[in-house]
């Protein structure tokens, strides 16, 4: 089930699928490519449709370990005659020559030798004192071989341009003989931390400061993403500060993702630097957590834009701001076929009151041991509670306005698709 519609009820912030939208349809797919080695290219995304450079599979052969025969030659037996054992086929073998009156022990995967019709598995099959074969049960011509060209013929589409390769279209590559693959360039990304308060983690800790959580969740993620990450550190509450770093992240990479200083307070710096030295797509999305999420960009629009993404600071609406709005901002830049949101209904065990005018996307694990899936609270919902989101399989949201009733079906968006 793909998912692409919530309700919303603030008209000044924006509707996260709306939201998700504008970021894809703002992105400027990179241009630069790479060729790597398939030992490399997990999660990169293809540049170029991979056509099949052979029949696959390549030649006839054996889908069992048994005997192949010709349905013909053993129907024509004389009653209580087996049929003589003439060759044997490993795999490997080359295609072994006509079958005369006889059969070929055979193993799996093994060429079919020309005059043969049919593998019979060996477990139908007993040995007499001569060493013929006698086969129980019925016959049918082309049982348990797979075909040349059944799967794919040589000149067909094996991957499309924008496909982010895995473990088995890496191996489709490799059954071709194919053992590197041009992809598109890793895309550079600075990242950085804004706040006073923020200090980083294997330091003593003063009253009222913070450990930095959020940049290491953010390399993390965006290493997924397979991005070159440009970490900046932490940035002071300032706007001479911030707008040092931007220097830095525009002279030196393709998209700049922050968090923190993104709300409304006069501490809160990022968004009026980014006017400053550029322009702001729009700022409020109508989620929970994630609401103070910025999109915009550093620089001149009639020449070079850097993108920016400012992400709250409150570590779990800043991990959601990234699942459901950067990744795919990133994903378009990457040039990424696919887009969509997975998700399926599951049953709520819970029952909680509305979030107003937000949909809200509650951090959830599922009791997959009942009939029907049920999610229950992965822990407290707090937009700075790490302890859920750290167990969380997945999201249940609850669109604006909507309680939560225990025992009704709502959209489960599980985690598992934002690491892909
Ligand atoms: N008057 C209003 N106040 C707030 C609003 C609002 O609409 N009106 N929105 C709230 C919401 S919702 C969120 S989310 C936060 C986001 O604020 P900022 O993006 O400006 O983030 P900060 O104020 O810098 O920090 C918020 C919170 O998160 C902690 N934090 C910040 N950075 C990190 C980090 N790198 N690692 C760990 N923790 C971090 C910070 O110490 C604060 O506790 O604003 C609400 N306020
Ligand atoms: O969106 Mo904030 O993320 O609710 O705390």
């Amino acid at each position: 089930m793909n998912c692409q519609c919530a309700e919303t009820a603030t008209p000044d912030l924006l509707d996260l699928f709306d939201a998700r939208q504008r970021l894809i349809e703002s992105a400027h797919p990179i241009q630069g490519v790479e060729e790597v080695s398939l030992e490399q290219a997990v999660g990169r995304v293809l540049a170029n449709t991979v056509s099949a450079p052979l029949d696959m599979p390549g030649v006839d052969n054996s889908a069992m370990d048994g005997y192949a025969l010709c349905l013909a030659d053993y129907q024509a037996l004389d009653d209580g005659h087996g049929l003589p054992i003439l060759q044997r086929v490993p795999a490997g073998a080359g295609v072994m020559p006509q079958l005369q009156k006889g059969c070929s022990r055979i193993f799996t995967g093994a060429p079919i030798p020309m005059g043969a019709d049919l593998v019979v598995p060996q477990e139908r099959v007993t040995i007499d004192s001569n060493g013929h074969i006698h086969i129980e049960g019925a016959l049918t011509v082309g049982a348990n071989i797979r075909r040349q060209g059944e799967e794919s013929r040589t000149g067909e589409r094996l991957l499309k341009a924008g496909e982010c390769l895995n473990a088995a279209s890496i191996a489709l590559l490799a059954s071709h003989g194919i053992n590197t693959v041009t992809v598109k360039r890793r895309l550079r990304v600075a990242l950085l931390s804004t706040g006073d308060e923020l200090i980083a983690p294997g330091n003593d800790r003063s009253p009222g400061q913070v450990y930095d959580s959020n940049r290491f969740m953010l390399h993390v993620l965006l290493t997924q993403a397979q991005c070159e990450v440009l970490d900046l550190g932490i940035i002071a509450d300032s706007p001479q500060s911030l707008h040092h770093a931007f220097d830095q992240a525009q002279a030196n990479a393709d998209v700049v993702v922050c968090t923190g200083g993104v709300s409304v307070g006069e501490e809160d710096h990022v968004r009026a630097v980014l006017e400053k030295r550029g322009g702001l797509h729009f700022h409020g999305v109508a989620m929970k957590p994630g609401k103070p999420f910025a999109f915009g960009y550093l620089g001149d629009a009639s020449c070079s834009i850097t993108p920016l993404i400012a992400l709250p600071g409150n570590p779990v609406a800043s991990l959601v701001g990234w699942q459901f709005l950067a990744l795919a901002f990133i994903h378009a830049m990457q040039g990424r076929g696919s887009t969509l949101l997975q998700c399926y209904p599951v049953i709520a065990g819970f029952s909680r009151s509305r979030s107003r005018g937000r949909s809200e996307l509650l951090r959830v694990v599922l009791d997959g041991a009942r009939e029907h899936a049920v999610a229950e609270l992965a822990g407290g919902q707090g937009s700075h509670m790490l302890s859920a989101a750290s167990q969380a399989q997945g999201y249940l949201m609850v669109n604006a306005d909507t309680d939560v009733i225990a025992g009704s079906f709502y959209h489960y968006y599980p985690l598992h698709q934002f690491a892909l």
